[in-house]
This record gives C-alpha cells, sequence and structure tokens, in this order.
C-alpha cells in the first residue's frame, strides 16, 4: 500500500500524531514513511493496511477523529486517555471493517458529541466515562454483542435494539430512559396533556351538567355515600387479599438454599435479581467459562490464547493482565489450588454472589472457570494502578520510599473524595 504518494493511511497516523503536541511517548516510534513496518507502537495491519491502532493509557490528548478516518480499521482501542472533542459520523462507507471501537474513560477532557454511528457489523462499542451527548436515536449497531455507553450525558428513550443490555450499560446519564431503565414519563405526560383540554372541553360543553346536579335529591345523595363506603370496604378488602396472597406466594417459592446465605444476598441489592438471573442464564452456555452479566463475550479458549502479565501475587493466587484477541483487557486472577483444594459446589455458590455484585466502587467480577482444578476468576481490569503505588515513589535501585504526609494526605483525601 505504499504507493508514489506514499502509505495511504500514512497522513490521518501523522494527523492524530500532531494533535498530541507534547509528543506523548507512545507515539515517540511513529516515525517514517510506512506504519506497517511493524516499528510504529501500538498500529497493526493486514495486508498493508492499518487494521488495529491499541493505545489504552498512552497519555494521549487530541482528537481521536483522524483514526477512524482509517477506512480498513477493525480495532480502535483507545481507553483510558485524555482525548477530546466529537466523534464523526459513521457508517459503513467511512468504515466498512470497524468491528471493535473503545473509547471508555477518556474523562479528563471527554469525546463529546453525538453516537451517530450505523455501523451494522460493529462487535463491540464502549463508550462508558465520557461527555457524549444526545440521543441514541442515531445509533444504528444491530450485531453489537459488548455494549457500555454508561456515565455520559445522554437523553431519550433507550431504542428497542438496545434494550436487550443490562442497565449498567447505560447507567449515569443525564436522562435516558425506557428498558432497561425505568421507563420515559413523557408518553404519560403527553397522553395528561392531550387528554386534559378534551375533558375540560366536554365538561364546558355539556349543557345539562348544572341540571342534572341540581336535580339530586337527598335520596341521591344517600345512594352517592353508599356506594362510596361500599366501593372502599370492597377496595380494602382486595387490598388485604392480595397482600395474603403475595406473602403466601412468597414464602412457598422461596427455597431453603436461597435462605441461608442471607447477609450475603443482602449486598446484591444493587441490580434487579430477575436481569442477573437471566444474564447468567445467557452465560451458563458458554463453556467451561460461567459468565455474569457484562461478561458474556467471554470464551476460556480465547482467555487461554491471550497475552499476559504478571500484575501480582497474593495469598491465594497470582493476578494477571491479559489482552484478548480483540483488545478487550482484563484482569484475571489465577487461584492457587492449595488454597483452594475440593469443595467445588461451595466454590460455585460463592462466585454466584461475588458475580452478583454491582457497584461503582466494586471491581466486577464478569466469569469464572471452575474445572479440571483450574479455578480462574475475570475481572475488569482497573488501568490506575494500586493506591500503594500512588502513595510510594521510586526511591532509585528498586527501592521506594514513602511520599511524605502532606502529599499522602492529599492522595487519600482524593481518593476519598472519589468514592463520594
Ligand atoms: N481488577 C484489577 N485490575 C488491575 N489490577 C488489579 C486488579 N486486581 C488486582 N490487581 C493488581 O494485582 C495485584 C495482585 O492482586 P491480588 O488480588 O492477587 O492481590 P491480593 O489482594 O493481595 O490477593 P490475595 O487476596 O490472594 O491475598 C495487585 O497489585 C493489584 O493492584
Amino acid at each position: 500500500q505504499v504507493t508514489n504518494g506514499g502509505h495511504q493511511d500514512l497522513p490521518f497516523l501523522l494527523s492524530f500524531k500532531s494533535s498530541n503536541p507534547n509528543n506523548a511517548t507512545a507515539l515517540e516510534t511513529w516515525v517514517g514513511p510506512n506504519p506497517c513496518s511493524g516499528s510504529w507502537l501500538g498500529v497493526r495491519c493486514s495486508r498493508g493496511r492499518v487494521a488495529g491502532v491499541f493505545l489504552d493509557d498512552a497519555a494521549l490528548v487530541g482528537s481521536v477523529a483522524p483514526l477512524l478516518a482509517l477506512t480498513q480499521i477493525r480495532v480502535l482501542a483507545v481507553r483510558n486517555n485524555t482525548l477530546s472533542g466529537p466523534l464523526p459520523p459513521l457508517n459503513n462507507s467511512t468504515s466498512p471493517r470497524l468491528r471493535h471501537l473503545l473509547l471508555s474513560h477518556n474523562n479528563r477532557t471527554n469525546l463529546t458529541g453525538s453516537l451517530n454511528l450505523s455501523l451494522p457489523s460493529l462487535v463491540t462499542l464502549r463508550a462508558e466515562h465520557n461527555s457524549f451527548s444526545g440521543g441514541l436515536q442515531d445509533l444504528r449497531v444491530p450485531m453489537v454483542r459488548r455494549f457500555n455507553v454508561s456515565r455520559n450525558k445522554l437523553v431519550g428513550e433507550i431504542s428497542s435494539s438496545l434494550s436487550r443490555f443490562p442497565s449498567s450499560s447505560f447507567g449515569g446519564n443525564l436522562d435516558l430512559c425506557g428498558k432497561p431503565l425505568p421507563r420515559c414519563v413523557h408518553a404519560y405526560n403527553n397522553a395528561v396533556q392531550d387528554t386534559t383540554p378534551n375533558a375540560t372541553t366536554s365538561v364546558a360543553q355539556s349543557p345539562s351538567t348544572a341540571e342534572t346536579n341540581t336535580r339530586f335529591g337527598k335520596l341521591g345523595m344517600a345512594a352517592l355515600v353508599a356506594t362510596g363506603i361500599g366501593n372502599t370496604v370492597l377496595i380494602t378488602v382486595s387490598l388485604a387479599i392480595s397482600v395474603a396472597t403475595f406473602i403466601y406466594i412468597r414464602r412457598k417459592l422461596r427455597s431453603p438454599k436461597e435462605d441461608a446465605p442471607k447477609s450475603s444476598a443482602a449486598l446484591v441489592g444493587f441490580e434487579e435479581d430477575d436481569k442477573i438471573r437471566n444474564g447468567e442464564d445467557k452465560c451458563q452456555k458458554s463453556g467451561a467459562l460461567v459468565c455474569f452479566e457484562g461478561g458474556e463475550e467471554l470464551r476460556l479458549e480465547s482467555l487461554l490464547k491471550a497475552s499476559a502479565e504478571v500484575l501480582g501475587k497474593g495469598v491465594s493466587g497470582s493476578t494477571y493482565k491479559a489482552v484478548l484477541e480483540d483488545g478487550i483487557v482484563a484482569a484475571v486472577k489465577r487461584l492457587s489450588a492449595l488454597q483452594f483444594p475440593g469443595r467445588s459446589k461451595a466454590f460455585d455458590r460463592h462466585m454466584r454472589l461475588v458475580g452478583r455484585l454491582r457497584h461503582r466502587h466494586v471491581v466486577s467480577l464478569r466469569g469464572y472457570c471452575n474445572s479440571n482444578g483450574e479455578r480462574l476468576l475475570v475481572y475488569d481490569y482497573l488501568p490506575n494502578g494500586s493506591l500503594q503505588s500512588l502513595l510510594q515513589i521510586n526511591g532509585g535501585g528498586g527501592r521506594t520510599r514513602s511520599l511524605d504526609w502532606g502529599t499522602r494526605k492529599s492522595i487519600l483525601f482524593g481518593a476519598a473524595q472519589g468514592l463520594n
């Protein structure tokens, strides 16, 4: 693809590089006429054209738009940077091969504008923690399987094609509504607005209303009062019967197994149980890996094939950062067989409880594997390092020294504020 006029993708990559005035370290290798030479960090090519740009956590600034002008791109992963500006409208003619678009957590500067994507073959859209605005009506991604637009400034009704995703894919927006979030109220308001004038008109237009009122004699009033009392009694009795039936059915349905881990189950109140159960059911079918909400696409084979780097080691096992083929990054904890011998069912039971736990301050368990003595827990990967590494600085020679109390206090205070 290097023609007399140069490589076709070069202008877009250089334009992106030039929008990073401080020359982010990640882009230092972006030199020379051929981005497919193998030396450009984060750039992957197929048949001489740029097919992937993998620049998560690369301290990038500037606009993402030039990267979306790469016509043969399949994967764009630019999470956890400080990119800004709007996304250009994307469709089959601008981006015919785009399958995975990972833009989440550019939240210090924010990606903005509307999500105007009409991409029939897009499989992954991760756009959470940005400032995308407007409605979702221009988002047409029928094949998308991994989807998250939470914590943006989106408004309006969620289309039926997207309502199959859990509420966590949409939460934290300005004003989104409709399944799986609470119902939109505008339909009701409109109905009220529509009907109120009619109702008023119909009363005003009825010439016989006043006449009818005067016709009510004492007998009529007594009959009205009696009907009112009768209705009240009837409603009260029906309510009492309904409540009693509900309590009875609930007691009947509750199995002893569900009663046992009551304290843990109480923790699960963050999400509607039904949705989570549905998610689990979907996940059960994915082979040896049991997955939970948000981990539906995880496959043991692709996890085992993923490139892995050790993050650290604890008492119960080691944790790895795994980068899957499609650019998805996960933290995988491999439990030591010594620490967790036997008792497979108890382990499964425990994992199912932890897997239902969803809270913005708790890292989500997306899936686990418990077969052939191998126990793997798959979590979201959190890119910002540990609190310990924030509180310590490298003193050279591999030694670290603690920061002074003032700096520690401001870091801890910042972290605590983040928890509010
Ligand atoms: N989801 C994650 N994302 C990013 N880093 C993680 C994640 N989970 C763990 N780590 C990092 O991996 C390292 C080891 O984590 P791990 O959970 O194994 O430690 P631990 O809590 O001491 O383990 P244990 O409970 O077995 O004693 C830590 O430095 C931690 O910062």
